[in-house]
């Protein structure tokens, strides 16, 4: 399959006490479509700073990324970004508005006219999709961590951008429901042709999720490895091939 995605050359400083720091050099990576690439790396290598010249929110100072070889270079809503922190909903709009909101932004970019009722049900079926429907009318400050995320996820699945950019969005919850929203997250992806650069420094949660493991080293950030995944899914975080990608993905990092 032909590249879908192409980051070529990229190269990232921000300004430091003395001059500048080189964040990321050389960044060269091909993504093909519908594929789930996971970026692993150390605290500080970079990893958000490259998700977000992806998203458009920050320029490269040298390199280009094509999309189907044409170069993109602004924000669009073929590209959508979640992030870690739970407080991304509005606060002061119910989960259903949360929802409509993006649905509402998808349908006028495709220039798609709903009415007020095909609206409504396309939001709620996102909402099944994170398994959510039941919370419809309450708002986020009455939910948990965990069902920000999935009510999150939802939003950004109803953008219905081609590709998902996600910055540990499971970062802060507790184990169990992390691995919880890593289920749902893996058969979300296998149910909706979504392309995911996944941003995490959880080894397992690299292996649980991607087909291919892109793993970064620190000062500057470069990519030292691309690892493919091949185990079936859903996948057993108990077998031994399992285990045994983690021990090879652990000591790649480490050494
Ligand atoms: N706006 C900024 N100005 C200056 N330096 C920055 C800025 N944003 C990030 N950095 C620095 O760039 C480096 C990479 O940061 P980045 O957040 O991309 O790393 P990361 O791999 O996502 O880290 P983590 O896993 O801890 O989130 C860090 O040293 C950070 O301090």
């Amino acid at each position: 399959m032909t590249s879908y995605l192409e980051l070529k050359n990229i190269e990232k400083s921000y300004p430091a006490e003395q001059g500048t720091i080189k964040v990321l050099k050389n960044i060269e990576l091909q993504i093909k479509k519908n594929e789930f690439i996971t970026i692993l790396g150390p605290s500080g290598c970079g990893k958000s700073t490259l998700l977000k010249i992806i998203a458009g929110f920050l320029k490269a100072e040298k390199g280009k990324i094509l999309k189907k070889e044409k170069e993109i270079k602004k924000a669009n809503l073929d590209r959508v970004m979640l992030f870690q922190d739970f407080e991304q909903l509005f606060p002061w709009q119910t989960v259903l508005n949360n929802i409509i909101f993006a649905v509402k932004a998808a349908s006028q970019n495709k220039k798609e006219k709903l009415n007020k009722k095909e609206i409504e049900s396309r939001a709620l079926n996102y909402l099944k999709e994170v398994k959510l429907a039941s919370y419809r009318d309450y708002y986020p400050h009455q939910l948990s961590g965990g069902m920000k995320q999935r009510v999150a996820l939802a939003r950004t699945l109803a953008s219905e951008s081609e590709i998902m950019l996600m910055d540990e969005p499971f970062g802060s919850v507790d184990s169990q429901t992390r691995r919880e929203l890593q289920h749902l997250l893996n058969e979300i992806w296998q149910e909706e042709e979504k392309t995911v650069i996944f941003v995490t420094h959880d080894i397992r949660e690299a292996v649980f999720l991607a087909d291919k493991i892109v793993l970064m080293k620190n000062e500057p950030g470069e990519i030292i490895a691309e690892v493919e995944n091949n185990l079936s899914r859903p996948r057993n975080r108990n077998s031994l091939k399992f285990n045994q990608l983690f021990e090879q993905l652990q000591y790649k990092l480490e050494n």
